[in-house]
């Protein structure tokens, strides 16, 4: 793409423009902020943002008498964008609206590529990804390992979650039962339950507890089902989301934070669900396999493709019974995909 170079006439013009946008937005902050206060807003507090609608966040108040209650809040011009899970300092004004003043540091953000394929934050302070799979649809390993490098990748701790555990015995189990002991052996975090009978449900909402977590996994393996069993009243929640929205034109893309009634909240949406097919680069994918850690680097030849060279420290290790074949296949094809 070529740069476009600006006369000194062009370059003033913008800036002309850019300041005068400025400016209506200021105006038009303090209109709002004079309607919003009459004269008086409550003090400063924190906030937890659980839904974002354009210039608006719906905020949940997290101290003091207000603990538990949604506000409708307007953002400052000078903030930058803030998404669900951004915990916030904002201070209450009339009819349940109020203002963010400003964004606490974030410990951690989910991005997806916009329509212009450029990364952008959808969730912040995600502490838990749960990786969902299931004996049907049968699993493909390799989704599950570009789960889990997008999570290596985003620093947050993934849970491989293998639902309708009622179906492991049967003539379609063996895949799911070969990729349970495979992720065991791993050291990852792993449990199996079934949503639709309720086996091991409770073990679940112990890991869900006192984080944030997202379910991401292959279409028809039960995450609406999973996430129907933990939050009854979530038809409750989705109507209001429409209220707020006026027309609930937005409901299906804006993402929300819900509460679990036994503790932990999950922050959801169609999109937050196919998180993971991110952009990451090739050391992503090498930090995201963590058993290759010891063997990376060691090849004889600086680029090695792991298939067939002599000397290859990874073909080594699949014989030596350290590395799977199917991680390495799988590891193979994710750099692949990314040249
Ligand atoms: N046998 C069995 N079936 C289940 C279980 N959980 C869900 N199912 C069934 O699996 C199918 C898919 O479930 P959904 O909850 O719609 O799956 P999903 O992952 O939300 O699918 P998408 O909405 O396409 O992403 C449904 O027919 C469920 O009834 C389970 O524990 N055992
Ligand atoms: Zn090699």
């Amino acid at each position: 793409m070529a740069k476009r170079i600006l006369t000194r006439r062009q370059s003033w013009r913008i800036d002309k423009i850019q300041q005068e946008r400025i400016a209506r937005a200021e105006k038009r902050e303090a209109r709002m902020l004079d309607e919003l206060q009459g004269g008086e807003l409550g003090h400063e507090q924190e906030g937890l943002v659980i839904a974002h609608f354009g210039v608006q966040v719906e905020i949940e108040a997290l101290e003091g008498d207000l603990q538990g209650e949604h506000y409708r809040c307007y953002i400052r011009a000078n903030l930058p964008a803030l998404v669900t899970g951004d915990r916030v300092i904002w201070r209450p004004a009339r009819q349940g609206a109020g203002v963010i003043i400003a964004q606490r540091p974030r410990r951690s953000e989910l991005c997806r590529p916009d329509m212009r394929g450029q990364l952008k934050p959808v969730a912040a302070n995600v502490d838990q990804i749960v990786i969902v799979f299931a004996p049907l649809p049968e699993p493909h390993a390799n989704l599950i390992d570009r789960y889990l490098v997008a999570a290596s990748h985003a620093g947050i701790r993934p849970l491989l979650l293998l639902n309708k555990a009622d179906l492991l015995d049967g003539e379609h189990g063996g895949k799911a039962r070969e990729l349970l002991a495979v992720y065991k052996t791993l050291g990852y975090a792993i449990l199996d339950v079934s949503a639709e009978q309720g086996d091991r449900l409770e073990t679940l909402q112990d890991l869900l507890r006192d984080k944030t977590s997202v379910f991401v996994g292959q279409s028809g393996v039960g995450k609406s089902s999973l996430v129907n069993r933990l939050l009854p009243d979530a038809q409750m929640a989705v109507g209001a989301l429409s209220e707020l929205t006026h027309k609930g034109t937005h409901t299906t893309t804006t993402a929300r934070l819900f509460h679990f009634p036994c503790g932990g909240s999950l922050i959801d949406s169609p999109g937050i669900r196919e998180f993971g097919l991110a952009h990451v680069d090739a050391a992503d994918v090498e930090a995201g396999f963590i058993e290759f850690a010891d063997f990376l680097g060691r090849c004889r030849f600086r680029d090695c493709s792991h298939e067939h060279e002599p000397g290859c420290a990874l073909l080594a290790a699949v014989d030596s019974g350290h590395i799977s074949s199917p991680r390495l296949e799988s590891f193979r094809m994710l750099l692949k995909n990314i040249e």
